[in-house]
């Protein structure tokens, strides 16, 4: 798992443009609820597409430990047979998560209301961030926790005996912390209802009601109200996990800044709550068309067509479509170099607790890079050096996260001289194929150094 092996410095540099056809891998956020929900569920759910990375593998070894039997059956093809809404065992070891927010949060979530202990860890990552967004919620509903200081991994959770449904607003824009008090809520008696002032991405309350759970959401003043009625019978499913358009943003912003490049990236989910990115880049003047758009699963999905785009300029972009596009910030700084003027990223102080604090993490390695970037607590300004403006030639520390080693990769595919990235080793946690699929677009990106 990364952080656990040796370091892989990687280089990207400029070659000729990228072309050809971009199949990235399937869902993160929904190949997580796809187990989770399937472990959950009485019955067999059949999986195809779920993303093979560490991320989501970790997910599966945590819900072989809690009781599920989950099999892998072929290429992205898995079976889940589910214990039931409350089915949990107790895990005989401590659950590593490795990487992964996502997972550890919603597992904390699942297994909250069942009367069964359970100690979390994970790499030197996931081990610095905050689980106290989750470990709040969970004690109204009567669970415990004991961690480290600061609320942070490794820590023990000990489920309520007794659960009682929740009423919670969550305090900060996350979808992890909304699925964590759903998933609780699961095995509490009566009615958990969760209010969020922005929505955030909304797959755990499609999943759930697909599962067949009651579950209703209304807009108020409040914001987005959901309901989810207790201790139903989960109904095994068969999921077709649509392909990832946090991955996919990074062959399409590579294609919008290398010369002469024309990239289909087939079958992206466009999900509203994480379409952002597509809507700012296009609003940047890329060019980025939707092919082919069509629904599938109760998902929308298109095939996205990027084109090397010269004449990008910065934009402000609206603190409101944050959630949306939360993961891709990293990657639209390294577009918003290469457009002409300003672009302005605020109401992004999430991006601190991330994998990494990405807002330090990107301004730094552009800055090294030769971009002028201006921070605060809760946003930032890129300053647009044009199409062929930015320098490059430098080593940005990736800082054990996936998204700052795939952007600053993608950075030197573009900028004058050669980019580095210290450790790749973390792109296998959402995106193992990302070197081969970038290759066989036509980029040079190489593996560096012993
Ligand atoms: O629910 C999810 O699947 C995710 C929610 C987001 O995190 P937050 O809930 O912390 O914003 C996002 O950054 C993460 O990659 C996946
Ligand atoms: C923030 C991310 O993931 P997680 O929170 O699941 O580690 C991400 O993939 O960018």
């Amino acid at each position: 798992m990364s952080g656990h092996g040796n370091p892989i410095p990687m280089t990207s540099r400029k070659a000729g443009p990228l072309t050809g056809e971009a199949h990235v891998p399937g869902d993160k956020s929904i190949s997580h609820r796809s187990l989770l929900l399937g472990a959950m569920a009485v019955g067999e759910t059949r999986i195809t597409g779920l993303l093979e990375g560490e991320d989501v593998l970790a997910t599966a070894a945590a819900m072989r430990a809690f009781g599920a039997e989950v099999e892998r059956t072929g290429e992205g093809a898995w079976s889940v047979h589910g214990v039931g809404v409350g089915g949990f065992a107790e895990p005989e070891d401590v659950i590593d998560c490795g990487n992964a927010g996502t997972g550890v949060r919603l597992i904390m979530g699942c297994m909250a209301t069942s009367p069964i202990t359970a100690t979390f860890t994970g790499d030197a990552s996931l081990r610095s961030r905050p689980m106290g967004r989750v470990t709040d919620p969970i004690a109204l509903f009567g669970a415990q926790s004991h961690g480290r200081t600061g609320g942070r991994l490794p820590m023990t959770v000990v489920g309520a005996k007794a659960p009682v449904p929740v009423r919670y607003r969550t305090p900060m824009a996350s979808a992890q912390v909304k699925s964590a008090v759903l998933l609780a809520g699961l095995n509490a008696p009566g009615e958990t209802v969760v209010i969020e002032a922005e929505a955030t991405r909304d797959h755990t309350e499609r999943m759930l009601a697909g599962f067949g759970a009651e579950l209703t959401v209304e807009d108020s003043d409040e914001g987005r109200v959901i309901t989810l009625v207790g201790q139903p019978e989960l109904g095994p499913q068969t999921i077709a996990v649509p392909r990832d358009p946090s991955s996919a943003a990074f062959p399409v912003c590579a294609a919008l800044i290398v010369p002469g490049s024309d990239v289909l990236v087939p079958n992206i989910g466009l999900n509203p709550t994480r379409a952002g990115l597509f809507t700012t880049l296009r609003e940047m003047g890329a060019d980025l068309t939707y092919e082919n758009e069509r629904e599938e699963g109760g998902e929308p999905v298109a095939d996205l067509r990027a084109r090397f785009s010269p004449d990008m300029r910065g934009v402000r972009v609206p603190e409101e479509r944050a959630a949306s596009m939360i993961d891709e910030y990293p990657v639209l700084s390294v577009v918003a170099a290469f457009a002409t003027g300003k672009t302005e990223m605020v109401g992004v102080k999430e991006l601190r607790v991330k994998e990494s604090d990405r807002i330090d993490a990107m301004a730094r390695g552009l800055e090294a890079g030769g971009v002028t970037v201006e921070e605060g607590e809760d946003f930032m300004v890129v300053h647009g050096m044009g199409p062929d403006g930015v320098p490059g030639g430098a080593t940005a520390a990736a800082r054990l996260d996936h998204r700052i080693a795939m952007s600053f990769l993608v950075m030197g595919l573009a900028a004058q001289a050669p980019m580095s990235v210290d450790d790749g080793a973390p792109i296998a946690t959402s995106f193992p194929i990302f070197e081969p699929l970038m290759s066989g677009l036509g980029a040079e990106i190489t593996r560096t150094g012993a």
